[in-house]
């Protein structure tokens, strides 16, 4: 077995014309919380896609958890929670985990599990629609805690959070790496850069950094990731110039 849970080899990606992830390699190792970082539009969501195995892809590899992205023994080892909700908004919160737990064949005291996780249980009878958007997106997120996959993959599921919640998910998505479980987290605050084991740092479809957050504050010598992340930039500019 692989120590990595996802091996990106070359990956291209062309959408709308436009070639918007362009020749990225990396590897995610098991157990950890890796961040993929950078600003709108620069290719998170469409590599997480194709991480997920629902993107079509121009060219390269993609390998998780050992097997093709996409691939049917995957379906259920991977959790992924995209950024506009897929759940009912008319189900209550414990009717709609429940109908996905059973979809995916999750034990049924996975339910509570969940819904606990996201910090829910006081909104466990409410009626999705009535939710506040961070209680919606928390209500995903359960969903895709089910039946504990392998690798879950977050496309930013702490945007609308206040501090609070967002450094209880952030607890949260450590103590599922220390039980074993590889998380995928993207986000472009980077002020959460820090709370993850490695980062993927990305600008413009391709990948400027991937190391550990102290790494990266040691190359640039900068005092926190966002001045890090920003002297990459600089430095990847005036080398190109
Ligand atoms: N369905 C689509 N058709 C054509 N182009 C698309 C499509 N979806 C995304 N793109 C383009 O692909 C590029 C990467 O988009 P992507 O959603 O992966 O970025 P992102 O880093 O996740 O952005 P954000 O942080 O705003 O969610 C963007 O230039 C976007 O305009």
């Amino acid at each position: 077995m692989t120590n990595y849970a996802v091996e990106v080899d070359g990956l291209r990606v062309v959408r709308g014309g436009r070639e918007v992830v362009r020749g990225v390699t990396f590897t995610v190792p098991r157990g950890t919380v890796t961040g993929l970082l950078g600003p709108s539009g620069c290719g998170k969501t469409t590599l997480m896609r194709a991480v997920v195995g629902v993107q079509i892809v121009a060219g390269g590899a993609v390998t998780v958890l050992g097997h093709p992205a996409g691939s049917p023994a995957l379906r259920r080892k991977i959790g992924y929670a995209t950024q506009n909700p897929a759940i009912y908004t008319d189900l209550t919160v414990t009717e709609a985990v429940r109908y996905f737990a059973a979809i995916l064949d999750a034990p049924a005291a996975d339910v509570g599990r969940v819904i606990a996780e996201v910090g829910l249980t006081d909104h466990a009878h409410a009626v999705i629609g009535t939710l506040s958007g961070g209680e919606h997106s928390r209500a995903n997120l359960a969903v895709a805690l089910l039946g504990r996959p392998g690798l879950l993959v977050l496309d930013e599921p702490t945007v609308g959070l206040d501090p609070v919640l967002r450094d209880s998910l952030w607890d949260l998505f450590a103590r599922l790496a220390r039980q074993g479980t590889t998380l995928l987290v993207s986000s472009h605050v980077m002020d959460e850069a820090a709370r993850c084991d490695r980062l993927l740092l990305m600008r413009e479809g391709a990948l400027l950094a991937d190391d550990t957050p102290a790494a990266l504050r040691d190359l640039t010598g900068a005092a926190d990731l966002e001045q890090a992340f920003l002297r990459l930039i600089r430095d990847r500019e005036a080398a190109i110039s």
